[in-house]
């Protein structure tokens, strides 16, 4: 049984997510994915949603086997736990293969790390990042927004 695991924010969930999700379950036969802490999400802004509630839709997702908040402080906890056969980076993710690859052995976890591919996107006014999503909300949704929804939440 071969266990990979996957991880990221996962704020806005869109189909660059289920692509990298797909692709990661592929690299075995059981995928588990790792769901950033806000805290630990220092490299952008932070997630609108909670960690809890973003962990829940990765778990809804059919390549998932299943979703785990990530640890507060030391983010291969997680890994020493689950002991995966693979990680597979998302193609943008910020970390370094071999830094994660020497970091595993000084562990003495043995486990490959991967990288996955990108989806690109197949619409004209398809969103591929959270980060766009949310501006796009604020765009239209904003304090100076043209569409205002008045007196509704
Ligand atoms: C191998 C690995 C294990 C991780 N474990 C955790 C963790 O336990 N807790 C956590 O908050 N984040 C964890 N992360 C996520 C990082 O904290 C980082 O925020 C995440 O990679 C965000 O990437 P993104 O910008 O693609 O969403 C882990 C990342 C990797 C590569
Ligand atoms: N278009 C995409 N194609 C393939 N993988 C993607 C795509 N967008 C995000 N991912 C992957 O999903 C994982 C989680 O990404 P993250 O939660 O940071 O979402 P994001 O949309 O990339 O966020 P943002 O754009 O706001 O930084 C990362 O490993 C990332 O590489």
């Amino acid at each position: 049984m071969t266990r990979v695991v996957a991880q990221g924010t996962f704020d806005l969930l869109h189909p660059g997510h289920v692509h990298y999700l797909e692709d990661a379950a592929a690299y075995g036969d059981e995928l588990h994915a790792i769901v950033a802490r806000r805290t630990n999400v220092t490299h952008k802004p932070a997630p609108i949603l909670c960690a809890e509630q973003r962990r829940d839709m990765v778990a809804a997702l059919d390549a998932v086997d299943e979703a785990h908040l990530g640890h507060p402080e030391d983010v291969f906890v997680p890994i020493e736990r689950l002991d995966p056969d693979v990680i597979v980076l998302g193609f943008d993710q910020h970390h370094d293969e071999a830094d994660i690859a020497d970091a595993l052995a000084e562990r003495g976890i043995d486990c490959r790390v991967e990288r996955a591919s990108a989806r690109d996107p197949r619409y004209d006014d398809e969103l591929l990042s959270s980060g766009d999503i949310v501006d796009r909300i604020v765009e239209r949704r904003g304090p100076d927004r043209d569409d205002a929804r008045d007196g509704r939440r």
